[in-house]
């Protein structure tokens, strides 16, 4: 299968997660035959320090030439005290908004050998299997006006928290067809007791979920959701929910893996590319001392292949192979546990890789 990938590193860690991840993919294309032409691209700091913007209009031509897009990480204090259209973080809402990647998938899956990285009791977090749906190119991220201006007479401050009905539907679709294929159980999440888009969303789930009679809608306020994501996070299957409420719970949720370092995603469009990225961040405190975690972009490269190029035995065996090594023991410093190997990013890299080979020659899985 021949197929373009678009490489968008980043800053911080981006660079040293993205090295590793290319890493495990051109494994997979000398394995399996297939050849993925990578095309690297700027997004974040280090665009705006070559090119004075975060999203060079060539980026986002690269990307739309692309099948699929793999993302390390933006951000840094470097840039915190741009203006705000030079902000790393813009490039990452810019590229969302121009590949119309409106759906954003975000798998939390317990391994049980990381049932001691968690700070949660083991009972809790074992078999935990929930994926947050997140609404990611409308709600109070995108809303007009965003600005400062006075309110009241007094200096303040506006965002505005808007969605049109067709931005709700076509998420809360999405969601249903997940859970289609999981345990047919979704619980939307928002905050109708308050918020007028949360009661126009309430009101959307309820009218999608007449459409699919086998999935079982349920809703929950998003602060009691927060609770008992960490409280009893097996009730969830599928959580939907807006923009701003995902991207807080997804961090939640990844406490119940052991780190944040292992939480991959893919952000969906209609028409495609889709783009994939770890849900973490730039990490500029672990930034160049090849500790980070790779496993989270690892596993976004393995969502890549079974999602954009429908290459599920590839997928799978990368899947194994995270596992494996994480059974054997092998850990980067932010999912420690008693009696564990530490190793370095690139090590970890270096073991997934080594897994693949295995799998791939004891199983003949070609
Ligand atoms: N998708 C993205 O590009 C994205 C996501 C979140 C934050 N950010 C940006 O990243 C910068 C730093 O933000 P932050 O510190 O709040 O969040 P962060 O996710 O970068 O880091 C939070 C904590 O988790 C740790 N961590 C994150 N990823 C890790 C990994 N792979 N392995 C080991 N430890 C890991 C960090 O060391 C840090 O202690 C900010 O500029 C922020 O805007 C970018
Ligand atoms: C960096 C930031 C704009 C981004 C978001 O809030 O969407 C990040 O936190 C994420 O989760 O991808
Ligand atoms: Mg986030």
């Amino acid at each position: 299968m021949n197929k373009r990938i678009a490489v968008l590193p980043g800053d911080g860690i981006g660079p040293e997660i993205v090295a590793g991840a290319v890493r495990i993919l051109q494994t997979i294309e000398t394995l399996y035959g297939h050849q993925f032409e990578l095309t690297y691209a700027d997004i974040g700091g280090c665009a705006t320090d070559k090119t004075g913007t975060p999203l060079p209009n060539e980026t986002i031509t690269i990307c739309k030439n692309s099948d699929a897009i793999l993302l390390g990480a933006v951000g840094g204090p470097k840039w915190d005290s741009l203006p705000v259209e030079k902000r790393p973080e813009q490039g990452l809402l810019k590229i969302r908004k121009a590949l119309n990647l409106f759906a954003n998938l975000r798998p939390t899956t317990c391994y049980e050998s990381l049932a001691d990285s968690s700070p949660l009791k083991k009972d809790i977090i074992e078999g935990v299997d929930l994926i947050v749906v997140r609404e990611l190119t409308g709600g109070i991220y995108f809303g007009t006006p965003s600005e400062r201006r006075e309110i009241g007479g007094k200096p303040g401050a506006v965002d505005t928290l808007q969605y049109k009905n067709e931005e709700i539907e076509r998420v809360i679709e999405k969601a249903f067809e997940v859970a289609k294929t999981r345990s047919k159980k979704i619980t939307s999440v928002d905050k109708a007791n308050v918020l007028e888009t949360s009661r126009v969303w309430r009101e959307i789930a309820n009218q999608v979920a007449e459409k699919y009679p086998d999935v079982l809608l349920e809703h929950m306020l998003v602060d009691n959701a927060a609770m008992q994501l960490i409280r009893n996070p097996k009730q969830f299957d599928v959580i939907v929910t807006e923009n701003m409420f995902g991207d807080i719970l997804s961090d939640e949720a990844s406490v119940l893996t052991g780190s944040l370092g292992m939480l991959a995603s893919s952000s969906l469009s209609e028409e495609g590319p889709y783009l994939y990225e770890p849900i973490h961040g730039s990490a500029p405190d672990i930034a160049g001392e090849n500790i980070a975690n790779p496993l989270a972009t690892i596993l976004s490269t393995s969502m890549m292949l079974r999602l954009s190029f429908q290459l599920d035995k590839e997928a799978t065996v990368i899947e194994e192979a995270v596992n494996n090594v994480l059974n054997k023991g092998y850990r980067t410093r932010d999912i420690l546990s008693p009696n564990c190997k530490i190793v370095s990013t690139n090590e970890m890299v270096e073991a997934v890789n080594k897994e693949i080979f295995e799998l791939v020659a004891s199983t003949h899985a070609i």
